[in-house]
């Protein structure tokens, strides 16, 4: 493959040295040069070479993957990390901040919009633009993300799927939504026939701390000091370990985390009140294998959480999430979905910004192809 001229100039190709086949080209190339098409590889995913299709090397903005991005700092802190952004760019993925003083249809041009904001604004911008540009994706659609910041919808899609097959089985806890006043959940409770423990979560997941504040009832007299509206779940013993499974497009990847340990209904007498727990299974709790028991660490199949990942996305319409699945403690195959997030804690997926960036150009194809010669 002829490559003409060099490098500069197309923005983001700050590539000092690429490899095409066995000839290094050394040097940089001013946009919108003669003849060629340019095929280069990013020095650390050689196995990858690209050819920007079309004559000339790229006029700017026509030939790149742009991602336009709407995080909170936070998430850009967690999300988008020099390792990702460096991969990109070899790539051909410019991640783009979307400016909230300017009309969205004002910027871009856009293959992508990666967002996660809770104000109502941005949901309303974004689904204007989306009406307006039907050919961005959008990771991911308001309205599917919507459905998992609210703990009664979000697992809704996992009991009505009720996976079972040779790889195990995988429910959602028993659980009731209480939003009456206080002094009649223990009555709810009891209509709906929930066992103690159980866990007290808010209902909607609004972006704050306050979504994440979670408690233990351990007796019926206790739940009135308990504040709708809630989520209360039958707390499941696990074993202490509860397995972290990112989803991202077709890609699965599980890690383990502290959880819980299990609670001896022997002594549910001795235990009363309401206890809140911090967040016991964030990424500064990994769960220290060398104190499990096998059975408890073992992760599920894999085969069991990649078609669980793959129905779920249909029917969630999400791209991007993650769920906190829990192994019921003395079975081998009996498994609980308790959490569904959206766009969590990628950075600490293994792996993530090859996952990340090759489900980004998987999603615009057209834009880079494999190049025959390196088929
Ligand atoms: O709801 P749970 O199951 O706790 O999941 C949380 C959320 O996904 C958090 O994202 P958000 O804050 O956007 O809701 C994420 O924080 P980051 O996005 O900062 O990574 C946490 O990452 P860890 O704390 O690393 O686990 C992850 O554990
Ligand atoms: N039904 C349950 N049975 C046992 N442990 C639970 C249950 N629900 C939550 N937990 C424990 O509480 C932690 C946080 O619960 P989760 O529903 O994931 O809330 P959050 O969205 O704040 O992560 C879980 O990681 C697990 O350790
Ligand atoms: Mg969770
Ligand atoms: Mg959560």
């Amino acid at each position: 493959m002829k490559v003409i001229g060099d490098l500069t100039g197309v923005r983001g190709a700050e590539m000092d040295e690429v490899v095409v086949e066995e000839t290094i080209v050394v040097g940089s190339a001013v946009a919108g040069a003669e003849e060629a098409t340019v095929v280069f590889a990013g020095s650390d995913v050689a196995d990858e070479n690209w050819v920007i299709p079309g004559s000339g090397v790229a006029a700017e903005s026509e030939r790149r993957v742009v991602v336009g991005f709407a995080l909170t700092k936070k998430k850009v802190n967690s999300f988008m990390q020099p390792k990702l952004l460096s991969l990109a760019r070899k790539k051909g993925i410019f991640f783009v901040e979307i400016d909230f003083n300017r009309p969205l249809s004002e910027q871009g041009p856009f293959d992508v919009i990666l967002h996660k904001l809770t104000d109502e604004e941005w949901r309303h911008s974004l689904e204007g633009f989306q009406e307006e540009h039907p050919e961005v994706t959008v990771l991911d659609p308001p309205y599917a993300i919507q459905n998992v910041y609210n703990r009664k919808s979000m697992l809704e899609e996992v009991a009505a799927l009720n996976l079972s097959n040779s790889y195990g089985k995988v429910g959602v806890p028993m659980q009731l939504v209480v939003t009456c006043d206080p002094s009649s959940i223990a009555m709810e409770v009891e209509k709906a026939g929930l066992a103690f423990p159980i866990v007290a979560k808010p209902l909607v997941i609004d972006g704050t701390a306050k979504g994440h504040e979670l408690s233990l009832g351990f007796d019926q007299a206790s739940l009135s000091l308990l504040d709708p509206p809630l989520v209360l779940q039958e707390f499941v013993n696990h074993g202490g370990v509860v397995f972290k499974v990112y989803i991202v497009g077709d890609a699965v990847k599980a890690v383990r985390r502290k959880s819980l340990p299990n609670v001896d209904r022997r002594n549910l007498g001795n235990t009363e009140g309401i206890i809140p727990f911090p967040r016991v299974s964030c990424a500064a709790a990994p769960a220290d294998e060398a104190n499990l028991e096998p059975g408890v660490a073992e992760f599920p199949p894999t085969a069991l959480l990649e078609s669980l990942a793959k129905e779920l996305c249909c029917r969630l319409g999400l791209r991007l999430f993650n769920i906190d699945i829990i192994r019921k403690y003395g079975t081998r195959d009996q498994f609980y979905v308790i959490d569904i997030n959206y766009f969590p804690g990628f950075g600490k997926m293994p792996e993530y910004e090859h996952i990340f960036t090759d489900f980004l150009l998987k999603l615009v194809p057209n834009k880079y192809m494999k190049h025959p010669a390196c088929a």
